[in-house]
């Protein structure tokens, strides 16, 4: 029997509007490292954030700790969210920490309707074996088996329990620069590989260097759903905090939901929204 209950028919209501599918966009996006790319019309998939967090923004107790933040309605809320995703994305930073089962277990799943799991791990530092949860899920027929999101040639060999979606990057420029060890590969390219593998909707739950970047792309970001659980971790916490902005010289906030809504479950309150600026109001 499954530990998820379904949600009341308010409860799904009030996540309607946020669901995937969306309208398809054609617009301009920015990188955080400044280069800008069009998107083009049904070019990425629809792209959810969420994620729970404290009261004073943390994710987990400290890095390498895996902590619980949902209580059990937001878990059903988190399990239904998963349900209406093609894929779930996490860091490779998280796989580590939580070994995740990254399948769906809300009521009524079925192997063909669970998400794809997907892992960002340039280097492939995620070990993918059978004792890995999300393997284990797969092998027991609960969920789908992992892709892994790398550079090619990352000199690790590929795995059978696995499959890796390689990107493109340039090693040249990469060795070349002083920090060779952290591999950056630009979100349009993750998410139009996703596509271009037939991923309509990518959920995408963390970690914080992840939620951290993607706060920062509101042109790639469809919605924001958080469970803000009544705890406070406190200092020492994973923090999610995106990177300070500047315009014209003088600081600005980093990140903007409008369109919000929010509701209580059980004790948590769900934030939900879509990322802009402060001004806009459509
Ligand atoms: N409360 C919550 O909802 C969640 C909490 N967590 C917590 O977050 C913590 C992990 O966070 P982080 O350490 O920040 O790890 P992370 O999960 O964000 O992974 C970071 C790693 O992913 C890869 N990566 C990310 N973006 C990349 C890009 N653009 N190009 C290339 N590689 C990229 C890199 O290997 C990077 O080191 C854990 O403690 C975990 O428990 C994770 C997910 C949800
Ligand atoms: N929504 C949410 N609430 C929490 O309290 C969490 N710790 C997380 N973590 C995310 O969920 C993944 C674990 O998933 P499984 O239940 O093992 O499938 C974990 O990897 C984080 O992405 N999320």
């Amino acid at each position: 029997m499954s530990d998820i209950s379904p949600l009341s028919e308010d409860d799904l209501a009030f996540l309607a509007s946020y669901l995937p599918p969306s309208a398809q966009r054609v617009t301009k996006t920015q990188e955080s490292d400044g280069t800008t790319s069009t998107i083009k019309e049904g070019e990425i998939p629809f792209v959810t954030l969420t994620y729970a967090s404290s009261l004073d923004s943390m994710i987990a107790l400290a890095p390498g700790a895996r902590t619980t933040l949902s209580g059990p309605e937001t878990k059903s809320m988190t399990h239904y969210l998963r349900l209406h995703h093609d894929a779930i994305l996490v860091g490779a930073g998280t796989a580590v920490v939580d070994d995740p089962g990254l399948n769906c277990r809300y009521p009524g799943a079925t192997l063909q309707t669970q998400p794809q799991p997907v892992i960002v791990d340039p280097r492939c530092r995620f070990e993918v074996s059978s004792s890995a949860k999300v393997c284990q899920l797969a092998a027991d027929g609960k969920g789908k088996a992992p892709w892994i999101v790398c550079v090619e040639d990352n000199g690790k060999p590929e795995n059978d329990l696995a499959r890796n979606i390689s990107i493109k990057t340039d090693m040249a420029a990469l060795q070349s620069s002083s920090d060779s060890q952290q591999i950056s590969m630009q979100w349009l390219d993750i998410l139009r590989a996703l596509k271009a593998e037939g991923m309509n909707s990518v959920m995408i739950e963390g970690g914080a260097t992840i939620i951290n970047a993607l706060l920062l792309l509101p042109n790639v970001v469809d919605a924001v759903i958080v469970t803000i659980a009544p705890t406070w971790l406190g200092r020492g916490g994973v923090n999610v905090s995106p990177a300070a902005q500047s315009r014209g010289g003088e600081s600005t906030n980093a990140a903007w939901l409008r369109q919000t809504s929010w509701r209580q479950f059980g004790n948590d309150v769900v934030l939900c929204g879509r990322l802009g600026d402060r001004d806009t109001t459509t």
